[in-house]
């Protein structure tokens, strides 16, 4: 079993939770990823370097002063710092953004009613290059950053998007966790109150929140998402807090479990 986990902004923008998560993860058994977010850090360094940031249904328009402050803050900041925690918990973590060693490939996006900017969908995953980091013990922590190479240019993606593709890539080769780590107790019936978590969400039930408006903004991408790593083959997808990780991987007792049929 290979667990692909994400973490959100909201978490590692935290110190106490964000270090809190860092030992559950680095207490998981091997193989195992970490995608992760910053989106918040993105926009609190874009204001002190005086860049405006502009959001359209949860994606971050990119344009090129925005792309140098996210890869600076996805790539360099919080993927290093983020591997200097993990390497101190005896974790042998690979910082990586998609274009290192040409992993992941996306193209920008166009053809949308929003010009998003430098912002990519992506197009393929190197598996077998992730494989090969896997099979000598290492841990790959991916920054939600993309490439196209056809415009040698770094592109800005979603880091939901980009755990699910990761593990769908993988799929071919494990059968694959996916756990999507935030600071809510799973996706709940009250988005302000953590004791309504729903325990299993199902097509029929997602559109049912959606339609009565207790399931949106972020989540609606994020669970997307989920249902369509389950429906690539990913065997398992979970949503919970981030204190909650070691509880949703070895019991399944934690958070939000997605499911396909009932
Ligand atoms: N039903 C729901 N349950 C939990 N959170 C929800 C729900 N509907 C909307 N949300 C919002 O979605 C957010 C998570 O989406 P997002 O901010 O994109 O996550 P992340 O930090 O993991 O990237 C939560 O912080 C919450 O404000
Ligand atoms: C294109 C796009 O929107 N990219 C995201 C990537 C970061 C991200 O997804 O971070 P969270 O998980 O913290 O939301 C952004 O720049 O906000």
């Amino acid at each position: 079993m290979l667990t692909v986990i994400k973490i959100g902004g909201n978490v590692v923008d935290n110190p106490t939770l964000r270090q809190q998560f860092l030992a559950d993860f680095a207490a998981l058994p091997l193989p195992k990823i970490l995608v992760h977010g910053g989106g918040k850090i993105a926009t609190q360094v874009a204001v002190k370097l005086d860049v405006e940031t502009v959001m359209v249904e949860g994606r971050r328009v990119t344009d090129a002063a925005m792309l140098d402050v996210v890869t600076m803050v996805y790539g360099g900041l919080v993927n290093k710092q983020l591997v200097a925690q993990l390497q101190a918990l005896d974790c042998n973590a690979l910082g990586l953004t998609g274009a290192d060693g040409g992993i992941i490939r996306s193209k920008k996006r166009t053809g949308w009613n929003v010009d998003y900017g430098f912002v990519g969908d992506i197009e393929s995953v190197n598996e077998e290059q992730i494989k090969r980091f896997l099979e000598v013990g290492l841990v790959p922590v991916f920054a939600p950053l993309t490439f196209d190479p056809a415009l040698a240019s770094m592109l800005n993606t979603n880091a939901d998007t980009q755990a699910q593709a990761v593990a769908v890539a993988l799929a071919k080769h494990f059968e694959v966790n996916l756990v999507y780590c935030f600071e809510k107790k799973g996706v709940l019936t009250n988005p302000e109150d953590d004791t309504t978590v729903i325990p299993e969400l199902y097509p029929s039930t997602y559109a049912e929140h959606k339609a009565s408006g207790a399931i949106y903004a972020g989540m609606i991408p994020k669970l997307d998402n989920a249902f369509k790593a389950l429906h690539d083959g990913v065997k398992q997808v979970t949503i919970c807090h981030a204190t909650d990780l070691r509880q949703a991987v070895s019991e399944g007792t934690a958070g939000t479990r997605i499911r396909l049929t009932e």
